[in-house]
């Protein structure tokens, strides 16, 4: 058989899997819209539906990447998988997600990676905003920055839990690459000013040192912010991501320019629904104590006594007493499991207050 024959049999061959899988897909959005309806009708007079469920969704693909026997890698086949469910849940119900602004961010793209790309995403100007409008049950979920492999804490994330009471439902990683972009205006020889959020501008600090050592850094509040600005701005550059590039239609003149070839940013879905078990859980939550002798060590030694993972602490002023101090702990484990559940209690007797602010799934993707 001739190539050209063998390429025509193939094809064939495709055009029928893709409609096996189209009834597939369907077959399951009908299954989807099913659920939905056996949801409504055993509800209970006053309560509300739950259509989203982050420990399904979690498992889903999990399970996913556990059967695939490849030829695609676990993280593709999830990525499908993820966007298959983000449409099925659009059709019971579409989601609303607030993430920090503008468009082009890296919160949005972390946002649509965690739920993928059929629900409707708002942005704010701000990580205060994204926690009030979840709190005003104006959208669904939020997705805020809490952590960067390269620069560390968020803080007006987590100062922004000491105001909310918000659960935390789940966590995202990102890979985070910058790229050095310029607009068409801009001579690249005459770049004068470098545009970023402070926290982009600090991940590429050696790269910047080394190649623009004179040019003045400035500090927006936000990289998509700084991409929209020198779109029309002369002889200007910013330091932003892919998307922020592509919505802005900038020309990257240097690619992944961050110090750190690891450098990723942790996000929270926050919202008002306590997340189940799924097995693969981590619990975030808020410590206070009075400043004594050995209070860290007595924070510290029931996790370390029953063998859990602290996987991040934080501390944070307290703002109600100078040099008074909260800590943010994250762990590995769920707070409904019962050695987690006897630890809690254990700290309560310990500390001055106790917040848990959620238990989620690990970041799947
Ligand atoms: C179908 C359901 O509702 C939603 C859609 C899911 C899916 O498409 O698999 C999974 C969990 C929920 O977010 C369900 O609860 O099982």
């Amino acid at each position: 058989m001739s190539s050209q024959d063998q390429l025509k049999a193939l094809r064939v061959r495709i055009d029928s899997l893709d409609e096996k899988l189209l009834e597939l897909i369907s077959e399951r959005a009908r299954c989807a819209e099913e659920v939905a309806r056996v949801k409504m009708s055993s509800l209970k007079p006053g309560e509300s539906p739950v259509f989203y469920r982050p420990e399904r969704e979690a498992w889903v693909l999990k399970h996913i990447m556990e059967i695939n026997k490849g030829p695609l890698g676990n993280e593709e086949v999830a990525r499908l998988f993820r966007e298959i469910m983000s449409s099925c849940l659009a059709l019971e119900y579409p989601l609303k997600v607030a993430y920090l602004g503008p468009e082009g961010t890296f919160t949005q793209a972390a946002a649509l990676k965690h739920f993928g790309h059929a629900v409707i995403s708002l942005p704010m100007a701000a990580i205060d905003e994204v926690f009030r409008e979840v709190v005003a049950g104006a959208v669904n979920f939020g997705v805020v920055p809490v952590e960067n492999s390269t620069e560390g804490a968020v803080n007006h994330t987590l100062d922004s839990f000491l105001e909310h009471n918000l659960v935390i439902c789940g966590e995202v990683e990102l890979r985070i690459h910058h790229h050095l972009l310029v607009g068409e205006n801009t001579r690249t020889d005459k770049i004068s000013r470098i545009y970023s959020h402070a926290q982009s501008l600090a991940q590429c600090r050696k790269w910047l040192d080394a190649h623009y050592p004179s040019v003045e850094r400035v500090a927006l509040s936000s990289n998509a912010d700084a991409a929209r600005r020198v779109k029309s701005e002369w002889n200007s550059a910013a330091i932003a991501g892919d998307m922020a590039a592509q919505l802005y239609g900038l020309t990257k003149l240097a690619e992944k320019i961050e110090d750190r070839p690891d450098n990723s940013t942790r996000f929270l879905i926050i919202g008002n629904q306590e997340v189940p078990p799924i097995g693969d859980d981590k619990t975030s939550i808020i410590v206070s104590m009075n400043n004594k002798p050995g209070a860290l060590h007595a924070l510290l030694m029931p996790f370390y006594e029953n063998g859990i993972d602290l996987t991040r602490i934080e501390t944070r002023p307290s703002r109600c007493g100078k040099w008074t101090y909260v800590f943010f702990i994250d762990f590995v484990g769920h707070c409904h499991d019962p050695l987690v559940k006897s630890v809690l209690e254990r700290l309560s007797q310990e500390v001055v207050a106790l917040k848990v602010l959620g238990s989620y799934p690990k970041a799947v993707l």
